[in-house]
């Protein structure tokens, strides 16, 4: 790794920008962390204001980063430009207005910010959800890169949106084409991701809308993802070899780096900014003294990580499902995760009664640390991409229940492609929770899952150890964020001047 006491002509000073949700901010939080501990760069972690206020009010730590008390380490904050709402530290923001409020109002925030940021910005990391503000920054000269923090096949799935569209797969010609087997149809038009099938795909192809605003959203990330100077993925090139090829002939400057969450370890010291956290909600630490009390390997973990909603209905079959299989249960229900409100308490009644001695209910949880006890046999989870990568990493197989955007494409890769889940396809059914998860724990597939798991945690380590190419594409992430300059010829080539201000007069 490049050290910290490299020869620097100046510390070279990385500005972090974070799409507004838990599952963007961590991965960033931890390549600031990489690129601070390890490579001796000076951080700012640019939040929105409201995700700002969630994370002080629940991290100590991250809030003396943003009082600067940690030398060189800071957190700052632009508005998302959505009007402000009473305030609710709990409250997840509605996610297609916020995707369409921050590509509007964020760049011109960015901008004044990187032109008033004291020392200057050297070089950005923008969120791939925040592209325009990356183009900002390349207009002020200021070389960026685009961080997607989900997989390579979903990255890859929304960049090809266009040309689905194109072939006429989508729009949908109307709503019964969600359930008349449909959305079974093959696309063989994605390099890469050749039998994908149209369900497999992020949820915002199958809509009969064609001014849907999150489809009109994906059908700019061609143009969007051209707009830096180099695309950071957060996998590893054994777990996705053929996306990644296709990607990397597209973008020759592509670092997957992943999974960063095995970079933890590198960046475990003990100075301040190794400490900081990034929980959006407070942890509840008391569920490690009941895992401690658990049998290895036979408590069943449920997280819907931080967007997830669930209707009363289905929390109920969760339930239900759970109870039946007769695993002890540690289930994060996050206040705002049941549509009727309530949370926790919107669980039916008799469940708690019934299931007391087996279950744990918390709020929020530090689930890195939940996925390594040795008590965890299986993950119920959404498939977001760090819940997939933080089960791969700790070879726990998972049952699948993928809820939005680019969740079933992980969940086809889980289940068809690393040989590590079980889907629950379809509206979710009591006995079909509890059939899977039996399976998994205890079936001959479970079996071969956990055999398959192990594998892939072996390949994880490898590809983040010296030698790795994880470690490496770091390595040379590194350096490029040193050396790279934005010409005057390369802004005006790729026409940043008239994007943006296209984009700021919208
Ligand atoms: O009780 C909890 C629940 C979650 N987490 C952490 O929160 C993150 C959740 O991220 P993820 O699993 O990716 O889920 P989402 O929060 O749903 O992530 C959003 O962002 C991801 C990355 O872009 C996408 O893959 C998802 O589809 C999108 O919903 C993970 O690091 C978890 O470890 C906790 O620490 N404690």
């Amino acid at each position: 790794m490049v050290s910290s006491s490299s020869e620097a002509v100046r510390t070279p000073h990385a500005v972090l920008l974070s799409f507004p949700a838990q599952g963007h901010l961590n991965p960033i939080l931890t390549l600031a962390k990489i690129l601070h501990i390890v490579g001796g760069f000076r951080i700012t972690i640019v939040n929105t204001e409201f995700n700002h206020c969630r994370l002080l009010r629940s991290s100590s730590s991250a809030a003396a980063a943003a009082n600067n008390a940690i030398d060189g380490f800071h957190f700052t904050a632009i508005p998302d430009g959505l009007p402000p709402n009473p305030f609710d530290a709990n409250a997840t923001q509605d996610i297609p207005a916020l995707c369409a409020s921050t590509r509007r109002h964020c760049p011109a925030f960015f901008r004044h910010l990187l032109s008033t940021l004291s020392p200057p910005a050297t070089c950005v990391i923008a969120d791939g959800s925040m592209s325009s503000s990356a183009a900002v920054a390349m207009e002020l000269g200021i070389p960026a890169w685009l961080f997607y923090t989900h997989s390579s096949c979903g990255f890859w799935s929304y960049f090809n949106f266009a040309e689905l569209i194109r072939r006429g797969y989508s729009p949908l010609k109307d709503e019964s084409f969600l359930t008349n087997g449909y959305l079974d149809t093959k696309i063989e038009v994605i390099p890469g991701m050749e039998g994908i099938r149209l369900r497999d795909l992020p949820t915002f192809i199958r809509t009969t809308n064609p001014d849907d605003l999150m489809l009109q959203i994906m059908l700019k990330r061609p143009e969007e993802a051209s707009c830096g100077v180099g695309i950071i993925l957060n996998t590893f090139d054994d777990l996705e070899p053929d996306v990644l090829a296709a990607v990397r002939f597209k973008f020759g400057n592509l670092y997957s780096i992943g999974p960063l969450t095995k970079f933890n370890s590198l960046v475990a010291t003990d100075s301040e900014a190794a400490m900081i956290g990034s929980s959006l909600w407070k942890n509840d630490s008391g569920c490690f003294d009941w895992l401690d009390e658990q049998e290895p390997g036979k408590v069943v973990y449920v997280n819907f990580g931080s967007i997830t909603v669930l209707s009363p209905q289905q929390l109920a079959e969760f339930a239900w499902g759970l109870a039946d299989s007769g695993y002890p249960i540690l289930w994060a229900i996050r206040p705002d995760m049941v549509s009727s409100g309530g949370a926790a308490e919107a669980l039916p009644e008799n469940f708690v009664k019934q299931v007391e001695e087996k279950t744990k209910v918390v709020a929020w949880c530090d689930q890195e640390a939940v996925l390594a006890h040795p008590a965890i046999g299986v993950f119920l989870t959404h498939c977001g991409w760090n819940s997939t990568l933080e089960s791969l990493c700790n070879a726990v197989p998972m049952v699948c229940w993928p809820f939005f955007a680019e969740q079933p494409t992980n969940c086809r890769y889980i289940c068809e492609e690393w040989g590590v889940g079980l889907e629950i396809e379809g509206e979710v059914k009591r006995e079909r929770v509890e059939k899977l998860v039996r399976e998994a724990m205890e079936g001959e597939k479970g079996m071969e899952m956990k055999r398959r798991a192990l594998e892939w945690k072996e390949k994880a380590r490898r590809a983040t150890e010296p030698g790795g190419s994880s470690y490496a594409n770091v390595e040379k992430l590194m350096r490029d964020l040193v050396q790279t300059k934005v010409t005057e010829a390369e802004i005006i080539s790729t026409g940043f001047h008239h994007q943006i201000n296209e984009k700021l007069v919208q």
